[in-house]
């Protein structure tokens, strides 16, 4: 069986994805200052607006208080330099009346007019850090509203808390209002899809507004396998859906039960769960049955058991571990828990849009090569090498619907294994769960990773494809590609 995740996919000619993502989001850093807001002016300009226009002073005017550290650029200390080194001492100071001895004279400087001698008092009361004082800058209408008392304010209005108004947030690296805007709904958007999600709770670590965007816009969580058009299926109540005969009373035989996988040349039964040593109330898939390649069949509605207390009723149970998507950085977004998860427990299903092989074909023929993330797996379990089998294949695509195990990125020494596991329906050998077991005890926030090439032989390649997806994995074993070059943008065989 092999299952595949080939280099992205594209839209569908006869299906219409709506793209949520808002191109025309503005990107403050890309605000040119010609767009400020009409009367408003960024820091740096205020600061410059603000230098008021001085008289000239006397020659003989000890000028040297305020340059106490010349070579300081810090924005506290320089804006009363400037004031200092500029602005009169008193601007009430009358120039002195002319005398005769006009060669004791060396300048005579006019007293202000009364325009500079308000400027000059503007200049002297501005004390603040930013140099924007409200009583001579107000930077918002809320300033201005509560400079002029135009409403009742409880307690000081804290300027810092107030978004500025201007575009760019460059200077004080502050989001614009309608960047924090953008920002909040794209978190509500998230947090309402991450709410619909089935089981413990799964939470996003994403703090970048470009990631956040990519998570909350564009994909959806589903619960279940989500059918498209040409996907034929065949129904749980149908006569080919059989179950076992063990009783509701006894329980399933773990060495008789009729779900339960033959070894291929013998007539013994394959015996997937057992108790979890560590933990008595989890049932975990066996040490011996991760280390194979085999299909499980649990028992279903069929069965005589009826699952109350029967031991084979695992993936169909859920997902009992939380999950957290968080951002990697080289390989994108990641999953990981913040439980500790034991060998041969169940994380949670692969899940997504079920189409057509030819419908997975020309979703990556309509790629233009340019993805490198990948989607798409075969259910090709029972495929042989076989054009008739391959028509009837079905593929899971998890680019825009799916669940949080699309992703789990890949490593050459993986901490978990996909496992082929049929629940309610036995007979459709064409459709089945994907489902991720831990293949070891993996501790709280481990990053979660399967083998994309997955049942594969010598996956290592001779030479590493220049035009491979590298692998970053990090293993020492690392096989340097994400997939072997023949099947370049292909994955998992579970
Ligand atoms: C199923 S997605 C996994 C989730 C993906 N990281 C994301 O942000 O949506 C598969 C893609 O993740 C990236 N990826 C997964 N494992 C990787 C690895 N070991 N090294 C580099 N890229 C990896 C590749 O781009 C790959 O096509």
């Amino acid at each position: 069986m092999a299952g595949r995740v080939p280099p992205g996919s594209g839209a569908n000619q006869n299906r219409v994805f709506i793209d949520l993502t808002d191109d025309n989001e503005p990107d403050d850093s890309e605000v040119a200052p010609k767009t400020l807001v009409q009367g408003k002016l960024p820091f740096v300009t205020a600061l410059a607006y603000r230098s008021p226009t001085v008289p000239l002073k006397r020659k003989s005017l000890d000028i040297s208080e305020g340059f106490s550290d010349s070579s300081s650029s810090d924005v506290h200390r320089y804006v009363p330099r400037m004031r200092l080194s500029h602005a009169h001492p008193d601007p009430s100071t009358p120039s002195p009346p002319p005398t005769v001895k006009q060669s004791q004279i060396s300048v005579v400087i006019p007293s202000p007019t009364s325009k500079q001698k308000r400027e000059i008092a503007l200049a002297q009361s501005v004390s603040n850090v930013n140099g924007m004082d409200v009583n001579i800058f107000p930077t918002t209408d809320e300033e201005e509203r509560v400079t002029k008392a135009a409403y009742p304010t409880k307690g000081r209005v804290e300027r810092r808390s107030i978004p500025l108004s201007f575009k760019s947030s460059s200077v004080l690296n502050l989001p614009s209002p309608s960047k924090t805007d953008h920002l909040a709904k794209l978190r509500h958007t998230l947090d309402e899809k991450l709410k619909r999600i089935d089981g413990p709770m799964v939470t996003p670590t994403v703090d970048s507004p470009q990631r956040l965007a990519k998570l909350a816009d564009n994909f959806e969580f589903v619960n279940s396998y989500q059918y498209r058009a040409g996907v034929e299926r065949i129904p749980d109540d149908s006569d080919f859906n059989i179950g076992c005969a063990c009783s509701e009373n006894d329980g399933c035989d773990r060495f008789e039960c009729d779900c339960l996988s033959k070894e291929e040349h013998s007539e013994d039964r394959i015996v997937p769960y057992e108790v979890c040593e560590k933990n008595r109330k989890l049932i975990v898939a066996t040490k011996s049955f991760l280390n194979r390649k085999a299909i499980i069949y649990e028992c279903n509605s069929r069965c005589g058991c009826s699952g109350k207390r029967c031991w084979n009723h695992v993936v169909q149970k859920g997902r009992t571990v939380r999950l957290e998507i968080f951002d990697t950085g080289s390989r994108g977004f990641g999953l990981r828990s913040p439980d500790l998860i034991h060998r041969g427990q169940f994380i949670d299903l692969y899940l997504g849009e079920v189409i057509t092989k030819a419908e997975a074909d020309e979703r990556e023929n309509l790629t233009d090569g340019s993805h490198t993330q990948s989607y798409l797996f075969s259910l090709d379990w029972y495929v042989k090498d076989d054009d008739d089998e391959e028509e009837n294949m079905k593929v899971i695509d998890g680019r825009k619907f799916g669940s949080a195990t699309r992703f789990m990125n890949h490593s050459c020494n993986p901490n978990c294994k996909i496992v082929p596991v049929c629940t309610t329906n036995h007979a459709d050998e064409y459709l089945y769960n994907l489902a991720f077991f831990a293949n070891r005890d993996i501790s709280p926030g481990t990053e979660l990773t399967f083998d994309y090439n997955q049942g594969e032989e010598n996956t290592t390649p001779q030479k590493i494809d220049p035009e491979a997806v590298q692998c970053l994995c990090g293993e020492v074993k690392c096989r340097g590609q994400l997939w072997p070059n023949k099947r370049k943008g292909q994955g998992s065989r579970p």
